[in-house]
């Protein structure tokens, strides 16, 4: 199937960074550790949506013991700006005590997401968290955060596709684009 090379998103274009391809066999390898590492001990999956909707169902698709899965709907980006506050627009109901945690992000770009939601993770007793991301921007995080799980990392453009978006388009198509800066 032909790569689609550009996209245009309301005011931005965007050129392919990461085809379709490597992105599965990168998740392909990340399941294959998930699964090493969590055989037997049913953990509970976190999505945080929306971005995370694309890459959790992958992901998950691909461990092959018992376990749960949930979701997180957690918002602070307007377009490609993040906002200061942190929305929790659907907030989690399940007990997590004594649970092995496996949160599943799309992007870690300056990791405020994934640190409001361990510090509320934490609170609450899991046996285990581990983080599982498509993207990690290492140069843009702000926070002692290693996740484990990663697909690719990234620089520190804004991109779209796989899940994520540029203010709530692009996230169906099953690449990665980063957006073009022209003048
Ligand atoms: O590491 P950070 O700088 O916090 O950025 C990463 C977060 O930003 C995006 O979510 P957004 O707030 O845009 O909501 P969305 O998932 O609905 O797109 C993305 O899905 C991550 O959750
Ligand atoms: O690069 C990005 N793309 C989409 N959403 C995001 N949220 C933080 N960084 C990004």
């Amino acid at each position: 199937m032909k790569l689609i090379e550009r996209v245009l998103i309301k005011d931005k274009w965007f050129k392919l960074l990461i085809p379709e391809e490597d992105l599965i066999e990168g998740i392909e390898r990340v399941a294959k550790q998930i699964n090493e590492d969590l055989k037997g001990k049913t953990p509970l999956f976190i999505g945080i949506l929306n971005g995370a909707f694309m890459f959790a169902s992958e992901l998950i698709g691909r461990f092959n013991s018992p376990c749960e899965v949930t979701f997180i709907r957690l918002k602070s980006y307007e377009g490609i700006e993040r906002g200061e506050k942190m929305k929790e627009i659907q907030s989690l109901t399940e007990n997590i005590e004594d649970r092995h945690i496996v949160v599943i992000e799309d992007t870690i770009d300056t990791g405020h997401t994934i640190n409001y939601l361990l510090k509320l993770l934490r609170k609450k007793n899991p046996a285990s968290i581990k983080i599982a991301t498509l993207l990690f921007k290492p140069n843009a995080i702000q926070f002692n955060i290693n996740p484990v799980y990663v697909v690719k990392e990234i620089s520190n453009e804004f991109v779209i596709g796989f899940g994520a978006d540029y203010d709530e388009q692009g996230r169906n198509y099953r690449s990665i684009y980063q957006v073009v800066n022209e003048k």
